[in-house]
């Protein structure tokens, strides 16, 4: 397998990654757009960080690309959907950069406020202005945080330990949190009014696009100061440009821009505007934590399909990894089993049962049916990564519930798929030793192993059918590997699920579906 580091990469990340034998590792130095096009036609993995744009042209120029890391947090330089449309799973390395961000930030903060690079600037060019550089202090001023994640919060306690009075505004943080670490929540209305200094942590989204725009601005205070150490499209620069000439803000620091690195930017030419090159992740540190992540759960996905911090699909810890394991394989071959039985599907019900499977992630299991459902179906890539995509494109319905009834399983699987008229259920669950058996298939109660090729014979309860079935197969020339016999409680129909060496021919399951007795015949590969 081949991994394309397209922007760089601490030397502890490359050396984990260098030490897998099956992994051949190009470490350009900065190469441009066509370059990473060019090399990433034949790898199986990227890893980027801002400075390179992954876009759904750049997906379909890597058509085996199966994982794309972000060495850092922001992710709005990956097509993420464009990737899951793919099946490309997305992960990023939360918290790593965190406290490098946090603490650029602290330090643009006092930057802006004692003016450190204008005055550096000045006495370089051999003036002594002690006049003009009058600042103002932190301490009692109040700072407004829009978003108040793992940055955020950092920055929230330094600022607090600098005695700031700290609002904060997350709509997804409740004001509880946001007291027991000393700060006070508040609607963005009264941050943008109330704060001397507002600070950005927030992700650029469609919803924090813009977040400090014309009105936002006209709602803050004279003399407000801002940072931005999260991402340029947060602001409308144009809007903060107008602030700043007019003096309503007092100043602004900038670690990032809308367009990197910026082309024309008037910002640039403000005398109360300081800049640095998006270098709030740039520390020692925090370039070795977020190499290492990143090679790590990439190494991790491709040897092991252990998966972890992807924006596109749950997590598993490597805790559950090992026990989720077989339930994903089972979950799997539900899947193809009715998705090659019934057709066409229009809902899916699956039910979860059983105290261990109460304990593990279900997603990862539903998002396994689903892809098992697809596979026998569709043309295209499915894993699990698109297959809920691909289901819903297909309007097929998808409900997961989950049951405390243990059914004397330890964790049980029961797919159920509608269609036309139909409704098949079958019900899976995991045997000590990772044993995997279908242990239901509609009313039947069976114990057949969920692999490889198998004939679904129904019959009516007759003496004489398997044995008629045994030799049918048998002079087609198929073995078979074994056999699992079940009725009805009726006792009036019975089911044989024949697991053979190879697949029957069409002749011979013509012979079978033709004679009296035999109800219906199926061939399903596992
Ligand atoms: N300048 C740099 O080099 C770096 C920049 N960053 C940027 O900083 C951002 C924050 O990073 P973390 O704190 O690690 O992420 P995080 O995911 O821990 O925190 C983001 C916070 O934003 C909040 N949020 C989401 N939508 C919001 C909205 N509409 N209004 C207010 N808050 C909202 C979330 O609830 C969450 O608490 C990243 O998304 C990235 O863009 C991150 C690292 C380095
Ligand atoms: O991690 C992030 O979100 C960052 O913005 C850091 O960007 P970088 O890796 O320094 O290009």
């Amino acid at each position: 397998m081949k991994i394309l580091i397209c922007d760089g990469m601490h030397s502890k990340g490359l050396e984990l990654l260098r030490a897998e034998d099956e992994l051949e590792v190009l470490a350009p130095d900065q190469p441009g757009p066509e370059e990473v096009r060019r090399l990433a036609a034949d790898c199986d993995a990227l890893v980027v960080r801002s400075r390179t744009k992954v876009t759904a042209d750049l997906m379909d120029a890597a058509p085996r690309l199966k994982v794309i890391g972000r060495a850092g947090t922001g992710v709005d330089n990956i097509d993420v959907p464009a990737a899951s449309a793919r099946g490309i799973l997305v992960m990023n390395t939360p918290g790593a950069n965190a406290m490098a961000a946090a603490e650029h930030t602290m330090a643009l903060m006092l930057a802006l406020a004692r003016h450190v690079p204008q005055a550096t600037q000045s006495l370089r060019e051999g003036r002594w202005e002690k006049k003009r550089f009058l600042g103002t202090e932190l301490y009692q001023q109040t700072l407004g945080i829009i978003g108040l994640g793992k940055i955020g919060s950092i920055v929230a306690d330094r600022a607090l330990g600098m005695k700031m009075n700290v609002l904060v505004y997350d709509p997804h943080i409740t004001p509880e949190t946001a007291a027991i670490l000393g700060a006070e929540w508040v609607p963005l209305e009264e941050l943008f009014k109330r704060s001397d200094f507002i600070t950005l942590h927030t992700p650029l989204t469609p919803k924090t696009r813009n977040i400090i725009n014309r009105d936002a601005l006209a709602l803050m205070k004279k003399g407000v100061r801002i940072i931005n150490c999260a991402r340029g499209g947060l602001v409308d620069e144009e809007a903060l440009h107008e602030a700043l000439v007019s003096g309503h803000v007092a100043g602004a620091a900038l670690d990032v821009f809308a367009e990197e690195p910026p082309k024309d930017n008037p910002l640039l030419s403000l005398d109360n505007v300081i800049f640095t090159p998006h270098l709030g992740a740039s520390s020692f540190q925090a370039q070795e934590n977020v190499a290492r992540a990143i090679a790590s759960q990439i190494v991790d996905y491709l040897k092991r399909g252990i998966i972890r911090n992807a924006l596109n699909f749950p997590s598993i810890s490597p805790r559950d990894y090992e026990r989720i394991q077989p339930y994903l394989v089972l979950a799997e071959r539900l899947g193809h089993l009715q998705g090659q039985l019934c057709s066409p599907i229009e809902r899916v019900e699956i039910e979860y049962s059983g105290p261990e499977l109460t304990e593990l992630p279900l997603d990862p299991l539903t998002q396994s049916i689903a892809k098992g459902i697809l596979d026998p179906i569709l043309a295209e890539k499915v894993n699990l990564v698109n297959a809920p995509m691909l289901l819903k494109e297909r309007k097929i319905e998808l409900v997961a519930t989950t049951t405390s009834e243990t059914r004397g399983y330890t964790g049980l699987i029961r797919v159920t798929v509608e269609g036309k008229g139909q409704r098949r259920s079958a019900t899976g669950a995991v045997f000590p030793g990772n044993e995997i058996r279908l242990v239901r298939l509609n009313t039947y109660r069976l114990e057949a192993e969920l692999e490889g090729v198998n004939l679904i014979v129904q019959n009516e309860d007759k003496p004489g059918v398997i044995g008629f079935i045994g030799t049918t197969l048998g002079s087609h020339q198929v073995n078979i590997a074994n056999m699992h016999l079940s009725r009805t409680p009726e006792k009036d129909r019975a089911i044989a699920i024949v697991r053979l060496d190879d697949e029957a021919p069409p002749e011979a399951l013509e012979a079978l579906a033709k004679t009296p007795g035999i109800l219906s015949v199926e061939q399903v590969r596992l």
